[in-house]
């Protein structure tokens, strides 16, 4: 008789684990204390919404290669320091995501929307004036509060 097998509870996949998307997210400051906000293209996922800078970590590169490329491509700037602010984990229903947000404190060039996005400096007292995606609602808790 085959042995009965127990039933086992499988623990929750870590974040890393779960299918959700990885993701380098930049707040990018001015002298002024503006932060950098670009716009999603319409025809992506969350199109149309204002966002910090960044995109998917792919599978060959760290948070730190991942966040570089990206701020590289889409704002041609060279990041020289980065320090991590917060994760946030959404599951946007048709996507999970996992927003790895670094405050990019030394950056060497001038941003520019290297992709025809459209570009904006921000002061953080008017960041309520913009769609952003439902996920970002801590980033914009964390710099309204000043965080570094
Ligand atoms: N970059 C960025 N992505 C965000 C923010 N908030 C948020 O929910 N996201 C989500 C939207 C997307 O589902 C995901 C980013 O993936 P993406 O596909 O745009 O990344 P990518 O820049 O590598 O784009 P691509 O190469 O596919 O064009 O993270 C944010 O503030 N910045
Ligand atoms: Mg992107």
């Amino acid at each position: 008789m085959a042995e009965q097998s127990k039933p086992t509870t499988p623990a929750p996949p870590s974040a890393e684990e779960s299918s959700a998307v990885h993701v380098a997210v930049a707040v990018i400051r001015n002298a002024r204390g503006e932060v950098l906000l670009t716009q999603r293209h319409p025809d992506s996922h969350q199109g149309g919404l204002w966002e910090f800078p960044g995109g998917k970590i792919e599978a060959d590169e760290d948070l730190a290669g991942g966040l570089a490329r990206e701020l590289q491509e889409e704002l041609g700037i060279k990041v020289l320091h980065h320090e991590s602010m917060l994760r946030i984990e959404h599951d946007y229903g048709d996507k999970q995501v996992l927003l790895d947000v670094h405050s990019v404190t030394a950056f060497a060039g001038q941003p520019s929307p290297c992709e025809g996005q459209p570009m904006r400096w921000v002061d953080p007292s008017d960041l309520g004036n913009y769609a952003l995606p439902e996920a970002n609602g801590p980033i914009v808790r964390a710099i309204v509060e000043g965080q570094p």
